[in-house]
């Protein structure tokens, strides 16, 4: 493995990355706060979508702003786009301007690495930047994958999400940050979570993952400062555990059940063995070796996965020692366009890896 230097390979896109996913954090920390408020207050409804909207927008316009600031050349694969945004009605000039105000507000309050990231100043340049995230992708190039809020319904819910970045060069995902705001430190089953609130978990191709608090530092933590995760090397079916999404509708459940079956789980303790999470967060909790395997079978035979829900998580498992799969146990290809061309996810630790697959397989027949 190599050193941990200011030489390694990424290191400047590793720093812009982290910053922009910082500034991004915070910003999407502040309104998933308000809404846990506004929700006791009753002044909010839970199908008021407001906030994530005005999260999702202004955390991909902070990210690619940044992105294309010091590195002009690159494309992005975004997931959202400014065209609501540009309509000429009152609920557009509405969520416009609240997206410049709190894009303004946390300008303000990260101004220390605004040098380094630059600062969105009107609405012309926050929709500009929006859709500098067009790319269509592909195997050529410098191609970044973004999910600016990754886990709308966790979000929406006072749960998990997360801000993914990734870097893909020629197909490869060579780095990956994600910003987990609401995630404690230490996970450890469905009503045990504890520690430090606010994660930042970042990995680069030949170098390792790492952990570090994501709201403790205004810089970039060197890698060298920051915990460096494995994953682990269970295999026993009496104590390892699963992660798996919260949503009915993006996962099969009832297929995850039984996988967990065929590979010797006790029925009556398997819900304790269950960790149920939104978004990327749950590649972050395999990598720091908190938990042994992710399950996401799919709902859909025609659903394909979108590279930005996975890319920055791939490389955080793949980094820390661990695998990643589709239902057949091949690798994911982050290099065929914006999607995936294939079906579901399964992640583990090697030496569970390939039972899993071997498992997903007879359940599916
Ligand atoms: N049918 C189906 N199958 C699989 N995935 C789907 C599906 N529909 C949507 N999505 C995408 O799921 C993203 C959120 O995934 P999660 O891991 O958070 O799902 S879960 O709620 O934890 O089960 C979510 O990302 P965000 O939109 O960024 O939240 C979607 O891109
Ligand atoms: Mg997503
Ligand atoms: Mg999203
Ligand atoms: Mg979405």
């Amino acid at each position: 493995m190599s050193s941990i230097s200011a030489q390694h390979p990424y290191y400047k896109e590793l720093e812009i990355a982290t910053l922009a996913v910082k500034r991004a954090s915070l910003l999407t920390k502040k309104l998933s706060d308000s809404i846990g408020v506004t929700q006791k207050s009753g002044t909010q409804t839970k199908d008021d979508k407001s906030p994530v909207t005005v999260g999702d927008y202004a955390a991909q316009a902070i990210i690619n702003y940044a992105i294309q600031k010091n590195f002009p050349g690159d494309e992005i694969v975004g997931e959202e786009d400014s065209d609501t945004l540009r309509e000429d009605t009152d609920e557009s000039r509405k969520l416009s301007g609240r997206i410049l105000e709190i894009i303004e507000d946390v300008q303000d309050n990260t101004s220390t690495y605004s040098d380094k990231i630059g600062t969105l100043e009107n609405l012309q340049d926050i929709y500009e930047s929006i859709d500098l995230g067009i790319s269509q992708g592909g195997d050529k190039g410098r191609i970044w994958a973004l999910d600016p809020i990754d886990g709308t319904k966790g979000f929406l819910r006072g749960d998990q999400f997360a801000v993914c970045l990734a870097l893909i060069v020629d197909g490869e995902v060579v780095l990956g940050v994600i910003g987990c705001p609401n995630l404690p430190e230490i996970i450890l089953s469905n009503e045990d979570m504890t520690g430090t609130v606010g994660g930042l978990y970042s990995a680069v191709k030949g170098v390792g993952s790492f952990y570090t608090a994501l709201f403790d530092s205004d810089k970039f933590v060197p890698l060298s400062k920051q915990e460096r995760i494995k994953m682990t090397t269970n295999t026993s079916p009496a104590s390892i555990k699963v992660v798996e999404g919260v949503e009915k509708g993006h996962s099969s459940h009832s297929t995850q059940s039984k996988i967990k079956d065929i590979l010797g789980f006790n029925r009556e303790i398997v819900h304790r063995q269950t960790i149920n999470l939104d978004s990327q967060v749950k590649y972050c909790v395999l990598a720091k070796g908190q938990a042994d395997i992710y399950l996401r079978l799919p709902v859909s035979d025609t659903y394909r996965e979108k590279i930005w829900d996975h890319a920055a998580g791939n490389i955080l498992v793949y980094e820390s020692g661990g695998q990643v799969g589709d239902i057949s146990g091949a690798p994911l290809d982050f290099g065929k366009g914006r999607f995936l061309q294939s079906k579901g996810v399964i992640a583990g630790n090697t030496h569970i890896f390939p039972a899993v697959i071997k498992a997903v397989e007879q359940a599916l027949n």
